[in-house]
């Protein structure tokens, strides 16, 4: 396998290619019920086929949650595996939404999970948690810079039970997620057109001009459709840094289904709009 050009630079040229927006696949029991499929694996299968086919050509990047996927064990995980492979085939990048984050040998058999290339479920980058110590991360991060993935590391999120952990003040006066800020930039310094490592940023937080975001890295960020924030809300929430923007939407896109050109329309729209909000 010849060796990945940087996630971060991949990621660039994607959203410049196809537009800034990341559409999230998040098969929730309500979803599949509203699609008139059954909450089993053959539901799981044809939700995700859908949308794999209505979308996969033209949508920048996708973020498959790994735990609508792990509930039906493994033929649900099976499912996983074959749409990341369809959605890179298809020149997507994939985002795998596991939240993982552990110590030691253990983070080292998580990295190997979702960014070793020979994996079956080998993805372009992976959400990882921090709040074992960002220390904790190495081995995902080395193995991502090996291997031409990302990570995208939890900062801020978009739920506010998050602030107790995140915006809690270390001894130095710095928050918790600065810190993590901080990370990230020293990660991605010196990269173009951007760096590789990047931060989880919830849409939903209000004027985070407290924070610098500027960590020459991507900040994804959900919360925008069904968590109430509006790709109007960019600008405000992420000042200048809104250019390294990942808006990540999973049912405000979903919702529209299972019909692939309302799948379609409304992934269009969502990227139009953070376009325009972004002024690009
Ligand atoms: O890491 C994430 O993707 C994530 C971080 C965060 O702070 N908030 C958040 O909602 N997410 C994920 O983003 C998705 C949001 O889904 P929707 O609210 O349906 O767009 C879910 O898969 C969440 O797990």
């Amino acid at each position: 396998m010849s060796p990945l050009e940087p996630f971060g630079a991949r990621l660039r040229h994607a959203m410049d290619a196809r537009g800034p927006l990341c559409v999230g696949i998040d098969p929730h029991d309500s979803l599949l019920s509203a699609w008139g499929l059954h909450d089993d694996v053959q539901g799981l299968e044809r939700f995700t086929r859908t949308v794999v086919d209505a979308l996969a050509d033209r949508v920048a990047v996708f973020k498959p949650q790994s735990a609508f996927f792990e509930r039906f064990g493994s033929r649900g995980v099976a499912v996983l595996e074959r749409a990341v492979a369809d959605l890179r085939d298809a020149g997507a990048l994939v985002v795998l939404d596991a939240k993982r984050g552990d110590i030691g040998s253990t983070m080292t058999a998580y990295a190997e999970t979702f960014l070793r290339k020979d994996s079956p479920l080998f993805a372009d980058a992976l959400t990882v948690s921090p709040y074992l110590g960002y220390g904790s991360l190495k081995p995902a991060v080395d193995l991502a810079r090996d291997n031409g993935c990302g990570l995208f590391v939890l900062a801020l999120t978009s739920n506010p039970e998050g602030a107790e952990v995140q915006r809690a003040v270390r001894e130095d006066g710095r928050t918790v997620a600065a810190t993590m800020l901080a990370h990230l930039a020293a990660e991605n310094a010196g990269e173009a057109p951007l760096g590789s490592f990047g931060a989880v940023v919830g849409a939903t937080l209000g004027d985070l001009s407290s924070y610098d975001l500027d960590i020459n890295g991507p900040l994804l960020a959900p919360g925008i459709g069904a968590q109430g924030a509006t790709p109007a809300d960019l600008p405000a929430v992420f000042g200048a840094a809104v250019r390294n923007v990942v808006p990540s939407v999973s049912r405000g896109v979903l919702r529209h289904g299972p019909d692939a050109a309302a799948l379609r329309a409304a992934a269009e729209r969502y990227a139009d709009e953070v376009r325009a909000a972004a002024g690009a």
